[in-house]
């Protein structure tokens, strides 16, 4: 059998499928302070040693700020029809708030307008963890202003790009922002603080829903938000791990949620968080209600749990399944959860649109011989995982895209460049890119897919 043959069901996905590729702004683009730009959180964080392996910054990264072009042409060699990038707060208003501008606004337009020039839909993340530093400085997203600064931004954009762009996304991944930037530490600003945690996660999300009011304000109709999402399962039958695993579904899987759509915390929240949960009266909780027009599912794993008093704060630990592949993240590769956590969504928040916005593995690739990069490990995921969508689709669930994590080899947060989730190789060097089989394999599947094979 063909190596390179997607080997997937035949059921063709719903008409208008999006099969794209997605990127975020500090991970790819470079030139972080060019034609105006303001420094993000991001910028302060990588170049404060011992935060990024390698010392490795967003300097340069993919130079996606002055290869766009060759970018977009790419995409449409692979055949996507959609693109999902974010946009740098930093590149629109240098400070923050006031000042617009206007060729930040530029760049993304000509991004769009190439895009759409190729017949490709471009999906707009207005959030993917690059605050500008000035904002940081004024107490970011734990400040009570932040859910305003935050709207204005965004009604920005869509007066910008708003006649061009129909798919909008508020935030990226709200609980890595709160726990990587404020819980562990992790990712900027660098924070560990047990009590700014929740205040953080609650501006978030009044900062979804102001920034969802702002859209309808604007006529925008299709605004989503994107969540990791990590399906949990108990290690065994015994009561303590039961429960460890509901309070670690409770803050991963519901934790964002849950208000948005039932205007409610999970209960777990204030087991795990204890003392520091504040008190939210019901008003409060109820002006979290913002629900999406579309849930982006971001998903990479699952997690096998067992109970464990030291991990805090959720008193739980997941527990490596040896005799499973796993990526270069040691992330176990299971597909099998992708269809579990769509099923999870369609069951609980009742069938709302989903689309994938980021699915895709890291791999310590080979190096390219004669011109091709045989990434087998990274083809043979996204079949798994493409099959997997498949399986959900006959479910009923309704799904309306996938997007793979990520186009480009590019820069992994505090891993810097050292793990490569990419289709397309960039050269560590002089930045050329390269498909790799798993690229190809995309391309082949989506033209099955869409029965042009
Ligand atoms: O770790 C892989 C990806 N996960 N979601 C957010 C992205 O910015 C990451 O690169």
């Amino acid at each position: 059998m063909n190596e390179q043959a997607p080997e997937m069901p035949t059921d063709s996905p719903p008409s208008g499928f999006l099969w794209g590729a997605a990127t975020s702004s500090y991970q790819i683009e470079g030139s972080p302070l060019a034609d105006g730009a303001g420094p993000s959180i991001w910028h302060r964080f990588a170049h404060t040693p011992g935060r990024v392996l390698n010392g490795d910054t967003g300097d340069i990264a993919c130079d996606h700020y002055r290869r766009w072009r060759e970018d977009v042409t790419l995409m449409a060699s692979l055949g996507l029809n959609a693109y999902r990038f974010s946009v740098a707060w930093g590149r629109i208003l240098p400070e923050g708030t006031g000042r617009v501008n206007q060729p930040g606004l530029d760049f993304y337009r000509h991004l769009v307008d190439a895009l759409l020039e190729q017949g490709i839909e471009p999906m707009l993340t207005l959030y993917h963890w690059d605050l500008p530093e000035a904002l940081d400085a004024r107490g970011g997203w734990a400040s009570d202003a932040s859910p305003g600064w935050f709207a204005d931004y965004a009604r920005i954009l869509y007066r910008a790009l708003g006649d061009r762009v129909r798919l909008w996304i508020t935030l990226n991944e709200p609980w890595v922002i709160t726990a990587g930037g404020y819980l562990f530490g992790d990712l900027a600003p660098g924070h560990r603080s047990q009590s700014e945690t929740p205040i953080v996660a609650h501006n978030l999300l009044r900062a979804h829903a102001a920034a969802l009011a702002s859209g309808r304000a604007e006529g925008i109709e299709r605004i989503g938000l994107a969540v990791n999402l990590e399906p949990q399962y108990p290690a065994s039958p015994l009561a303590d791990d039961i429960a460890a695993t509901a309070r670690r579904d409770a803050f991963i899987n519901r934790w964002f949620l849950d208000p948005v759509f039932f205007g409610r915390y999970p209960a777990e929240m204030e087991a795990i968080f204890g003392t520091a949960w504040p008190e939210y009266s019901a008003s409060e909780l109820d002006a979290l209600r913002a629900p999406p027009d579309f849930i982006g599912v971001n998903y990479y794993s699952r997690s096998v749990v067992r109970a464990d008093p030291t991990e805090q704060p959720v008193g739980a630990r997941r527990v490596r399944q040896d005799a499973r592949p796993h990526t270069a993240m040691d992330w176990e590769v299971y597909p099998q959860g992708l269809t579990h956590i769509l099923a999870w969504i369609q069951g609980r928040y009742g069938n709302p649109p989903v689309y994938i916005t980021e699915n895709g593995a890291a791999f310590d690739d080979p190096p390219p011989v004669a011109g091709r990069l045989h990434d087998r490990q990274r083809v043979a995921y996204l079949r798994s995982h493409l099959r997997a969508a498949s399986r959900a689709l006959r479910r009923g669930v309704d799904l309306r895209g996938y997007f793979a994590w990520s186009l480009l080899d590019n820069f992994e947060w505090s891993y810097g460049y050292a793990k490569r989730f990419g289709l397309v190789r960039v050269d560590p060097v002089d930045r050329q890119r390269l498909i790799k089989d798993s690229g190809r394999f995309y391309r082949d599947a989506i033209r099955r897919y869409e029965g042009r094979a």
